[in-house]
């Protein structure tokens, strides 16, 4: 396949390239960057780009399929499906999966399913303890012979602090990254909503800014005395941002992530008994929302991530206190940033490619992430100007439990390459 891209605004990290130009890959690798091209041979597609920003294939490091075992939810080739037509090209899968992802023949099965059936990178993470029940350790090693490419006990902390101590040295050990989700599960104590007003106002258990501090706190001091490089997840208070800050001034490898979610709403957002509302995090106050704000223009948080967290209808219909945590975020993640962050001025267009695919590349070492000559062809098509309405229906995945839909937003992704092939093009 022989693609040539006509006239975009090419923004890349890796060289800090930002202005218009054409782009030509065959193969599945780019041949040629920048300026005019005219190609020896007649390109197989040309796709004409005006006015929009062309940007290495966005990577989310934070994604829930759901398979095996919960597939009602979602599964490897519907999430892979709502990856490419949110405009990512490789994603993350979470190992809270019904067996948890905890040795190598369960890694090799999401890989090898994705790689007969997915349209983009599927790249399976392994959890930290057996079962995710936080007594013994997964068969780590084992797992990274079969190609993780972090680790992480998401949708819970390890509350044992030698065990994770101990996982942390083989971690660095392998230089492998650590994702944490931070919640002390003691201290959250049933808790479903953010601890403020509205859990008073609405009769519902709190969640405080404390349950979430407390395990970043820890994780850094843990990574600090083991050399592990971590990364924090859905990262939703001030002091989160603030302690990462101080991590980074202390040059620890120290990375924070944060979803759209908690940069546009806030607990004030939220409409009583609408489970779609319904996160963990939770959604924070609006001083919450400014530090994850200034984090993210300012570099101390590095990637935005999804946290794509799909459940069934019947599953969010129950009430507020029963319902799963979660929403879907593939299909949403580019609009909700372009139109929160890039067109409000908070960050650049840059950076936006930047915390989407380059710094997420980074994490993993990865060798994606990056418009160069001779790097794989995952390339990611915005039109930052479209506006539309998000229609929950229109989702290929088969979750549509967001708290975005009807709301009017800007930036539709129009075409996502992978590898050099069309994985989706809008029509
Ligand atoms: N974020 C969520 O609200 N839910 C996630 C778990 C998690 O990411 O912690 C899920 O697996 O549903
Ligand atoms: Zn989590
Ligand atoms: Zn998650």
């Amino acid at each position: 396949m022989k693609i040539l891209i006509q006239k975009g605004r090419i923004l890349n990290p890796s060289d800090q390239r930002d202005e218009v130009g054409d782009i030509y890959m065959e193969d599945g690798v780019i041949q040629e960057i920048g300026g005019t091209i005219t190609p020896e041979e007649t390109p197989d597609k040309v796709i004409f780009a005006e006015g929009c920003y062309v940007m290495p294939g966005l990577i989310d490091l934070h994604v829930h399929l759901r398979d095996p075992g919960l597939t009602h939810k979602e599964d490897i080739v519907t999430g892979a499906k709502a990856a490419a037509r949110g405009g990512f090209t490789t994603i993350l899968a979470m190992p809270n999966t019904k067996p948890v992802i905890d040795c190598a023949d369960r890694v090799q099965y999401v890989h090898n399913k994705a790689k007969e059936l997915a349209p983009v990178h599927v790249l399976q993470i392994g959890a930290v303890t057996k079962q995710q029940k936080g007594e013994e350790l997964a068969d780590i090693e084992g797992m990274i012979q079969a190609g993780i490419p972090a680790i992480s006990e998401d949708g819970k902390s390890v509350m044992n602090m030698k065990l994770y101590r101990e996982a942390m040295e083989i971690a660095a050990k392998h230089d492998l990254p650590v994702f944490a989700h931070c919640e002390d599960q003691n201290m959250v104590n049933g808790g479903c909503v953010n601890e403020d007003k509205h859990s008073k106002e609405l009769g519902l258990p709190g969640i405080s800014n404390a349950v979430e501090d407390v395990i970043v706190a820890r994780d850094i001091v843990l990574a600090k005395e083991t050399g592990a490089r971590l990364h924090l997840c859905h990262c939703s208070t001030k002091d989160s941002v603030r302690m990462i800050q101080l991590a980074k001034e202390e040059k620890l490898p120290v990375t924070g992530e944060v979803c759209p979610h908690h940069f546009t709403l806030t607990s004030d957002d939220m409409v009583a008994g609408d489970t779609n509302y319904k996160m963990n995090p939770p959604l924070r106050t609006e001083a919450d929302k400014e530090a994850l704000l200034k984090g993210l223009k300012e570099d101390i948080l590095d990637v935005i991530s999804t946290d794509h967290a799909p459940h069934s209808r019947e599953e969010k219909q129950q009430p507020m206190t029963k319902a799963p945590f979660g929403i879907v975020g593939l299909e949403t993640a580019v609009a909700l940033t372009v139109t929160e962050l890039v067109d409000k001025g908070v960050i650049t267009p840059l950076q936006m490619a930047e915390k989407m695919s380059y710094n997420p590349a980074q994490i993993i070492g990865s060798d994606r992430g990056r418009l160069e000559v001779g790097s794989p062809a995952d390339v990611t098509i915005i039109d930052p100007e479209a506006e539309y309405v998000i229609d929950s229906m229109s989702f290929l995945s088969k979750g549509k439990n967001t708290p975005f839909d009807g709301r009017k937003v800007k930036g539709l992704v129009k075409a996502t390459i992978c590898d050099g092939e069309v994985v989706y093009q809008q029509d």
